[in-house]
């Protein structure tokens, strides 16, 4: 059989099974069907699927499961317009009571639509309302599509129910898992929220990224076999063996298709089987095939007791078929809410008949569309759009005691339930009571979250072969230009000159480069560390040090790289404890710039924004190195930053790890040896010094910058006490600092 052959059986299938299930539009419990796949994972124990076992035999055997959304709205401040005038200057206006609902107004509304976009009740007039009185219910089993067309509310409405919107916003209404009020920590436990776009480490296989979410979320009580059961099941269940050993890829790394990266980011989810499953547009940017394909799989994930709810745009007349539910948004309102089947007919009673031969959610789509084209066509559009919220906010109880009395119940049970009086209050969801929905998700201790947090940034780095490559060879690159600029110093007046040229430029160059790279690689990881830390995947510290330790042998390893041309090809000191400490200190002031981008890039969550304040701060450190100004005339205001100067600390400690003991010969004597942009303003020509032989020994070269050997000792603790305040710098930011990617 052909793939589409394939694709149409499994949909002809599926549509046949969803007419099966369509008993489960009663309101009476949901009996998990004999089939369930959870049957299997009674012996490989889940979270879900002890609680389901323990809800079932709470209730007799039958699991009621449903998810009930009553009155719910969103509202968010009203973006206040800047003005330069300062608010003390402007004229004081008469304070009036804004009653405006709707998100996105018409610029010019008829008194008709004003009166249709008041809300209920006064709100502030300084937000707005992105979603309004929202109600849906939706049962085990169930495919709910949201629809609706872009900027409708749609990614907003999973946001508030997967308790992720933003702080600052404000939500009404209620939302209940079997009749019970969720919390954030409730719906962590039982729901799973795949977002829009994929967050997952690129250098990773697909085995490889599932085995260590499993590693990571699911109980410790599970054996490591237990769980490789369940990756190995998610990953048949979601058609992706063929590519379970493939890696992910993403950006300039090959990997698995598009529509392969969405089954993985589900399979994530799925693997802790949750009672719900949430997507935001989960087809976006895949052809039509691979999303009639993704839908197919979500409807099969739905088949087997769960609820699955995602929002979508444009599907196939055949995918539509697949849907169970349709909510239909606009301007965070209403359109339709009810069973997919009975859609085209609301419409229909309403006056817009969809034509023959003609995709329903398109048509539907075009019915919820404003179109801002022109001022007519806003208006008018407008006009439909709210005349519709308001029919079925109005007549929908009688469409569905018409067509459908089992939807009836479903209406009673939740839509519109606040309106008609048959809710008494309304509860604002964070309010509400803390309720186990299901019993806390067993999480593994922090020790070994940071075992296999450090397992996977290992591999994830090992497995970038490319980015590998391509360090090792701009480190390799770097190191034998400054060998070859540098090659075979002497021991005469004028090479003095030249190893400090040589230990400043060491103490820069390659610590510039890390910056922005460090930056780099945080900012591709920060979108799979925010979606993880949102999922509670693990805490902070555990990732942290994973991540600072796995880095660590890497680090050290392009230091090493970086160091041995330079130190042999420029002809530095040969003994075995010289190189050491030489490399030690390189070392150390490379890290300190490994860690000040860190600091960077956790305080500054936009990656340009993170690049500027690091370049600014380094060259304030070059600056202030007392290599290019001197330490005792540069401007007092940024000279405090000399003390801080991992580049001054470094050449400092590299100056004294090469110069101690070192004689030089009287030839090559320049006057630029003694220039005094080179040495300290108060020239001091050492012990032996002399005009014609200005630096007889390293101690006289060290003494022009006013080095010693106990100078040596303070400049090493000040770079391990910089890397270690720099570090916790970062860990600060992680913290305290939102890390939500900007356009994420
Ligand atoms: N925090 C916020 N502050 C201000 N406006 C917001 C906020 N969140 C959402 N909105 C606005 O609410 C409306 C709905 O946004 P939402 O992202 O939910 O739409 P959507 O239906 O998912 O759109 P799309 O299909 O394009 O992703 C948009 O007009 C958006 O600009």
């Amino acid at each position: 059989m052909d793939v589409k052959g394939h694709h149409q059986s499994l949909h002809d299938q599926l549509v046949a099974a969803r007419q099966e299930r369509s008993w489960q539009t009663s309101p009476a419990a949901v009996v998990a069907p004999a089939s369930d796949h959870r049957a299997d994972l009674r012996q490989v124990p889940t979270t879900s699927g002890q609680h389901l076992a323990a809800h079932a035999h709470a209730h007799g055997g039958v699991v009621a499961q449903s998810l009930v959304i009553r009155n719910l709205s969103f509202h968010v401040p009203r973006p206040q317009p800047k003005s330069l005038i300062p608010a003390f200057l402007k004229p004081k206006k008469a304070s009036t009571a804004d009653t405006s609902a709707a998100t996105n107004e018409p610029s010019q509304g008829s008194s008709d639509q004003q009166r249709l976009l008041e809300a209920p009740t006064a709100r502030p007039a300084d937000e707005i309302t992105i979603l309004n009185d929202i109600s849906l219910t939706v049962k085990a089993g169930q495919v709910l599509a949201i629809l609706g067309s872009s900027g409708s509310g749609k990614t907003s409405l999973l946001d508030v129910l997967a308790c992720r919107s933003p702080k600052d916003g404000r939500i009404e209404g209620q939302v209940l898992l079997n009749d019970r009020p969720m919390t954030a920590a409730a719906m962590r436990d039982v729901a799973g929220y795949v977002v829009q776009d994929d967050r997952l480490l690129p250098n990773l296989t697909v085995h490889e990224t599932l085995m260590y979410v499993a590693l990571l979320r699911l109980p410790p009580s599970m054996s490591h076999e237990q769980r490789m059961a369940r990756v190995t099941s998610v990953i048949a269940e979601l058609g992706l063996r063929s590519v379970s050993n493939t890696r992910i890829g993403g950006g300039h790394i090959r990997g698995v298709s598009g529509g392969e990266r969405r089954r993985v980011s589900i399979a994530v989810q799925l693997l802790t089987d949750p009672y719900l499953l949430i997507l935001d547009e989960p087809t976006t940017g895949l052809d039509s095939f691979s999303a009639a394909n993704i839908v197919s799989v979500l409807s099969q994930l739905a088949a087997a007791n769960r609820t699955v709810l995602f929002t979508i745009h444009q599907p196939r007349s055949d995918v539509f078929d697949l849907f169970d539910r349709i909510l239909l948004l606009s301007k965070g309102r209403t359109m339709y809410c009810g069973p997919s089947k009975h859609m085209v007919s609301w419409f229909k009673a309403q006056g817009h008949e969809c034509p023959k031969f003609s995709n329903p959610c398109d048509f539907s789509l075009d019915l919820a569309t404003v179109d801002y084209r022109t001022h007519d066509a806003e208006k008018e559009s407008m006009q439909r759009v709210l005349s519709l919220s308001k029919a079925f906010e109005e007549r929908s109880r009688d469409f569905f005691a018409a067509v459908d009395p089992n939807e009836l119940e479903n209406w009673k049970h939740g839509a519109r339930a606040g309106q008609s009086g048959e809710l008494n209050s309304v509860m604002a969801i964070n309010d509400g009571p803390v309720l186990a929905v299901s019993k806390p998700r067993q999480r593994i201790s922090r020790a070994r979250q940071m075992y296999i947090l450090y397992l996977r940034a290992s591999r994830n780095i090992l497995q970038g072969t490319g980015q590998l490559a391509g360090e090792l060879v701009s480190t390799l690159f770097m190191a034998f230009l400054l060998g070859c600029i540098f090659y075979k110093l002497g021991d005469d007046q004028i090479s003095v000159r030249d190893r400090f040229g040589l230990f400043y430029i060491a103490c820069s160059l390659f610590p510039f480069m890390v910056i922005l790279d460090t930056i780099a690689k945080f900012d591709s990881e920060r979108a799979s560390f925010y979606n993880e830390r949102q999922d509670g995947m693990y805490d902070l510290l555990p990732y942290y040090l994973a991540k600072v330790l796995a880095e660590l042998p890497f680090n050290v390893f392009f230091s090493v790289v970086y160091l041995i041309p330079i130190y042999f090809m420029a002809n530095l000191k040969s003994d075995a404890a010289s190189f050491f400490i030489f490399g030690s200190v390189l070392f150390l002031v490379v890290y300190c710039s490994r860690s000040l981008a860190m600091v960077m890039a956790a305080a500054f969550p936009v990656f340009q924004a993170a690049c500027f304040a690091a370049n600014l701060v380094f060259t304030l450190f070059i600056l202030s190195s007392g290599f290019l100004i001197n330490l005792d005339t540069i401007w007092a205001g940024v000279s405090w930053f000399a003390h801080v100067s991992y580049i001054r600390l470094g050449f400092e400690a590299l100056s004294i790890t090469e110069f101690s003991g070192m004689n030089f010969t009287c030839a090559n004597v320049s006057t630029s040896v003694v220039d005094p942009v080179f040495l300290s303003s108060e020239v001091n020509l050492g012990q032996n010094g002399s005009a014609s032989c200005p630096i007889p020994n390293g101690k006289a070269a060290l003494e022009s910058f006013a080095l010693t050997d106990a100078t040596f000792a303070q400049s090493v603790y000040a770079l391990v006490i910089l890397v270690v305040g720099f570090r916790t710098l970062a860990y600060g930011f992680l913290r305290f600092v939102h890390q939500k990617p900007r356009d994420k």
